[in-house]
């Protein structure tokens, strides 16, 4: 069972005995529908409804960790699959004239389900909202899972072009300067040979943190590719970006971070460069970027 699931077995569970009470229920009750006169349409269309809302259900549930905003959804996921579930059933089993309890187990949970859906992604909707202020330095108003790493959790080079391109066209409708940083850690190969790639990731995940916490609400920070990280800076001039690369720079270099397995502290550093947008394209500006990046590289290759 998924990891998540797994704390939801319970709820699973309560949703699965309900149907199977109703189902007994029916069956003590009725009498069954020969296959002839079973009504395809009806079938079709409440069974498939059914199992649509258990597998909302599952994904709801295979999603979310537990909580209050889950526990409602789940409920009302629950009673409306359950609504359903009990109206496909008559179109098996025929219960007799004088039989009414089925009419409240179709009727019921619907509405009192679809309230508390309401209720659930009512919270769901605040909960996603302080989710998104905290992503906000990660995707800067454009959600795409499948664009970000898993490690970091960071977008990459594809992410990064397309947020360039709509960043340089809003600072030319604007008359507003922007620009972009490059950071690359400093002989992050020599970590990984020394200390494994795990350790190598840790660091990752830690220059990760503090990169993001060192920037400012409208910024976007990407990993473009292995140790090399580039930040976006909506409205920022020249001067301004450097001394925010050199910030970038000065935060590594006092990162303590220590090494998982002897506690050793990992002397860090970073080379950084800055370019602002000119008259030109998001292409243009990522290579002057680079190249920016290979001389601040090529001057520490010298100096060492
Ligand atoms: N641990 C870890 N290593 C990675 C990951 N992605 C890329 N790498 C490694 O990062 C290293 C980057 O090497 P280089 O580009 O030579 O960088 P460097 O050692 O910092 O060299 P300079 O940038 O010239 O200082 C390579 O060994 C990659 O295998 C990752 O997700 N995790």
């Amino acid at each position: 069972m998924p990891s998540l699931l797994r704390h939801h077995r319970l709820k699973l569970f309560a949703v699965l005995l309900a149907a199977n009470l109703a189902l007994l229920l029916h069956l003590a009750a009725g009498d069954p529908i020969p296959p002839r006169d079973w009504v395809l349409l009806d079938i079709f269309g409440e069974g498939g409804a059914a199992l649509l809302a258990l597998a909302w259900l599952g994904l709801v549930l295979k999603s979310r960790p537990a909580g209050r905003v889950t526990n409602l959804l789940t409920l009302g996921l629950g009673c409306v699959f359950f609504s359903w579930w009990t109206d496909c059933l008559d179109e098996f089993i025929r219960l007799p004239e004088q039989v009414h309890w089925d009419h409240w187990l179709e009727s019921v949970p619907m509405p009192l389900g679809l309230l508390l859906l309401t209720y659930g992604l009512y919270h769901w909707h605040h909960e996603q909202l302080a989710i998104s202020a905290q992503m906000e330095k990660r995707e800067r108003l454009f959600r795409e899972h499948l664009l970000f790493d898993k490690l970091t959790p960071l977008a990459g080079a594809g992410y990064l072009r397309r947020q360039l391109q709509l960043s340089l066209a809003e600072s030319v409708r604007e008359g507003q300067p922007l620009s972009l940083v490059a950071v690359d850690l400093d002989h992050f190969d020599a970590i990984n040979q020394r200390f494994g790639h795990a350790e190598g990731d840790a660091v990752l995940q830690a220059v990760t943190q503090l990169l993001l916490l060192n920037l400012r609400r409208q910024d976007l920070l990407c990993r473009l590719a292995g140790d090399r990280f580039v930040i976006l800076l909506p409205h920022t001039g020249e001067a301004q970006a450097r001394q925010l690369a050199g910030e970038m720079a000065l935060a590594v270099e006092h990162l303590a971070h220590k090494t998982r397995q002897h506690g050793e502290r990992l002397p860090l550093s970073a080379s950084v460069a800055s370019a602002m947008a000119l008259d030109e394209d998001a292409e243009q500006l990522l290579r002057r970027l680079n190249l920016a990046l290979a001389r601040a590289k090529q001057s520490l290759a010298l100096s060492a």
